[in-house]
């Protein structure tokens, strides 16, 4: 756990504005992902800079105002919105006499507090080792340096050595275990994939309602709710469509823009359910403003984990908040790309179903894509 001080902690937020896109939605997005973490937003201090301070980030002058604001408001941590170094980290914590932590490490402790599952517990912990052991690294080069090496090893660079061995010691454990139940989900698919069985992930950026639609499609049971990241395991079942027979559907963690790496290596296993899919559903928040850029920051990710070649079909979700009438998209082939529907009224659900239809009866194949990751795609018949 990263320790953030428990049960209502006061926090003040930090962004600085480098003249990137998105700047004003990614500050709103870091007040939902603070409120998800348990912590009461005090204030949100807003900066302008070309490039980061080196040295902290904000630079001298914003600094001294949040300091102004951590003294007023006895705030107890202070979290920026961009990934700071580990030697921005302490020096800002010198400053601001207070827990400094980035959105990365946010996003990681709102996985340290959702995390369910035994599997999930092992990801979320090996992501906190990685994201800890590059800080103890770097920690080192930084002492290495000032001190100048040989012949001046302390006490304290010994300690930080045997920190690191453990750590990675631990972190060998946990890859084995998770490798090991990684064998086991294998065993899994491949009993599906041989009894042909369609496997159909839902993806999305987090809180676009994939739980929601989960369960209106397979009568389940998985945690819904308005707050990011309340799914982190994936769960699977499987349900029968008119038109296309039985189906795995598994519900899985959401992304979102700047996911830490560690998370995404951690969460590999897990994903990997999505990379071997039959096809995507990419489920979506119709009434974000910000909902083309999102399905562009999924897609990304999904680059990033090998599942870009699965065939997608986007879900328009949230159609009663956006004002949208339900219906099908096509693209210039004649699929189907995008459904609008609503997870919750029920509102175009059976579109949905009858798109999974289409892309399956269609030629769509049904078959698990193999490990080596090359789509195992049926020729697409045409009548
Ligand atoms: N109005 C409306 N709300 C919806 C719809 N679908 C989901 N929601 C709400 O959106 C919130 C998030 O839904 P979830 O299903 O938990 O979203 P998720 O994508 O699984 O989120 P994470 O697991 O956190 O990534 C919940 O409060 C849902 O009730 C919909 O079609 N219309
Ligand atoms: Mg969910």
């Amino acid at each position: 756990m990263l320790d953030l001080p428990a049960g209502g902690d006061r926090a003040i937020l930090v962004g600085i504005d480098l003249g990137e896109p998105g700047f004003r939605d990614s500050l709103e997005e870091l007040k939902l992902l603070a409120a998800s973490a348990g912590l009461a937003v005090l204030a949100v201090v807003v900066g302008r800079r070309d490039r980061p301070d080196p040295a902290t980030f904000a630079g001298s002058g914003k600094v001294a105002e949040v300091r102004e604001w951590v003294a007023r408001s006895g705030a107890s941590v202070v979290v920026f919105n961009h990934s700071l170094s580990p030697v921005q980290e302490r020096n800002l914590e010198r400053a601001l006499h207070c827990r400094v932590i980035d959105r990365a490490a946010l996003i990681l402790d709102i996985f340290a507090q959702r995390a369910r599952s035994h599997e999930g517990k092992l990801q979320v912990e090996l992501a906190q080792l990685e994201h800890l052991s590059t800080r103890l690294i770097r920690g080192w080069t930084h002492l290495e340096r000032q001190r100048g090496g040989i012949g001046l090893r302390g006490p304290g660079e010994t300690q930080l050595e045997t920190d690191r061995r453990l750590l990675a010691r631990r972190v060998k454990v946990l890859k084995d275990k998770l490798a090991r139940l990684g064998q086991q989900r294998e065993v899994q698919r491949r009993a599906r994939a041989r009894a042909n069985v369609a496997s159909v992930s839902l993806v999305g950026y987090t809180n676009a309602g994939k739980s929601t639609l989960f369960n209106a499609l397979a009568d389940g049971h998985a945690y819904a709710a308005d707050q990011l990241f309340a799914t982190l395991d994936t769960t699977t079942r499987r349900l029968f469509i008119a038109g296309c027979g039985p189906v795995v559907l598994s519900d899985t963690v959401g992304f979102i823009r700047d996911l830490p790496h560690p998370l995404i290596a951690a969460f590999r296993a897990t994903l990997e359910e999505t990379v071997r899919a039959s096809l995507l559903l990419h489920v979506v928040d119709a009434s974000s403003p910000e909902r083309e850029e999102r399905i562009a920051q999924v897609n990304k990710v999904l680059a990033e984990i090998g599942a870009d070649a699965v065939p997608q079909i986007v879900v328009l979700n949230k159609t009663d908040l956006a004002g949208l009438p339900a219906g099908f998209e096509r693209d210039e082939y004649g699929r189907i790309s995008r459904v609008r529907a609503s997870a919750l009224t029920g509102v175009g659900l059976d579109l949905v179903r009858a798109a999974l239809a289409e892309h399956f009866a269609g030629g769509g194949s049904a078959q698990e894509r193999p490990a080596d990751g090359v789509g195992r795609r049926a020729a697409v018949s045409p009548p």
